[in-house]
């Protein structure tokens, strides 16, 4: 079975690329690069460098992998930063998402999709954890064009029966195991990634954005999931859509607890072994207090067991990766 992998050279899609190779899949992967890294790639796997704004470009990726499934990663992903480029945000993640669809429907064979969403179309809900069917109300334009994306992938399924499932991620972390992928983003913004840098002298201090939260020590508290367990959802979801066992589903990717901001930075200085200098900062814009998961769905339905559930063990890996590749892919 083949799969093309949309946004494979990233963060999570090259952990994917080699969680489906492990399971007996032939892999290709379409990205532009944008953000990700030909080097996290296993030799031999195909890329196609080719952008989600070029439809032709996917007609012909298409064409040529005849693809029995399609997993689409490919987005700008940061929740800052979408609040001050949304334009580009509307157009790389739904008009992006909206020639994908398109080309599959084109192809005329029903390819099953799975679908890279996230927390952050729920937006600030009364629930905790947070089930699938919690009304969606992002707060920031990155969760809205993730939930018209879901809509577009919705409606394609009513109209032409267009298998999916939508995965919708809490935060993810870590690297690989073996310590030779990791986190490498360019515009680097994630906690984790962050503190791993601080750690290693690349930026002086840590900043804690917003101590007012109503939440038990003020700072938002997130649901952190290893990207290798994320990735191995990726396997099953793919799997089952294959098998025939559905051919519409949502689930939740986390682990069903949340840290603050505060026990995570705690975590960093106990795993990296030095106390790093924080200082307290303004909320940032568009950050939800709280963002935990229900994730019981996707563990019944579909078996996901994670492998890595301790915030030490996903710190631990992500600062093995940091450590022995302070420069990510560029050596
Ligand atoms: N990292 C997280 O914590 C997190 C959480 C929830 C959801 N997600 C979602 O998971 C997906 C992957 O995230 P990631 O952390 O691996 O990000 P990433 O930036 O490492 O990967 C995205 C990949 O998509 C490619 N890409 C972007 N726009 C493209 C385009 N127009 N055409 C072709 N390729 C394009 C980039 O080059 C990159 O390789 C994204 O959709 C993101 O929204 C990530
Ligand atoms: O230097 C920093 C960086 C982050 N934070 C805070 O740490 C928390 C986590 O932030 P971050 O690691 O940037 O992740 P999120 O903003 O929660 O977003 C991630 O997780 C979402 C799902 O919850 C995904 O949709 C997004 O793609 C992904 O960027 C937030 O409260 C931030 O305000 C700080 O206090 N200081």
């Amino acid at each position: 079975m083949k799969v093309l992998v949309v946004g494979g050279a990233g963060y999570i899609g090259s952990h994917t690329v080699r969680q489906l190779l492990a399971a007996g899949y032939e892999v290709a992967v379409l990205d532009n690069l944008s953000s990700g890294h030909a080097a996290a790639l296993p030799n031999g796997v195909r890329l196609f460098q080719s952008d989600l704004l070029q439809p032709e470009q996917l007609t012909q990726a298409l064409a040529e992998i005849q693809a029995d499934a399609v997993i689409h990663f490919a987005a700008r992903i940061e929740v800052g930063e979408s609040m001050c480029e949304p334009l580009a945000y509307y157009r790389n993640n739904v008009v992006g998402s909206l020639n994908l669809l398109q080309a599959i429907q084109e192809t005329g064979r029903r390819i099953p999709l799975v679908f890279s969403s996230t927390a952050a179309v729920y937006g600030t809900t009364d629930a905790v954890p947070i089930p699938e069917d919690a009304p969606l109300r992002p707060e920031s334009v990155y969760g809205q064009t993730k939930r018209m994306t879901e809509d577009m992938i919705h409606a394609a399924h009513a109209a032409y029966g267009q298998p999916y499932t939508v995965l919708r991620y809490f935060n993810v972390c870590g690297a690989s195991p073996e310590g030779d992928i990791g986190e490498a983003h360019s515009s680097q913004t994630h906690l984790i990634e962050l503190a791993c840098l601080t750690a290693l002298g690349k930026r002086p201090k840590m900043m804690v954005f917003g101590t007012d939260y109503p939440t038990p020590d003020g700072t938002c508290i997130r649901d952190y999931v290893h990207v290798q367990d994320l990735a191995d959802a990726h396997v099953l979801a793919v799997g089952a859509l294959l098998d025939g066992r559905h051919d519409a589903a949502t689930y939740n990717v986390g682990l069903g607890h949340g840290f603050s901001v505060r026990e995570v930075l705690d975590m960093v200085d106990e795993v990296v072994g030095v106390r790093l200098l924080r200082e307290e900062a303004e909320r940032r814009p568009g950050d939800p207090p709280q963002l935990v998961a229900d994730a019981s769905r996707i563990r019944a339905e579909l078996g996901f067991e994670p492998q890595f559930p301790e915030l030490r063990q996903m710190v631990g890996m992500a600062w093995m990766w940091h450590r022995t590749h302070p420069n990510g892919f560029e050596f």
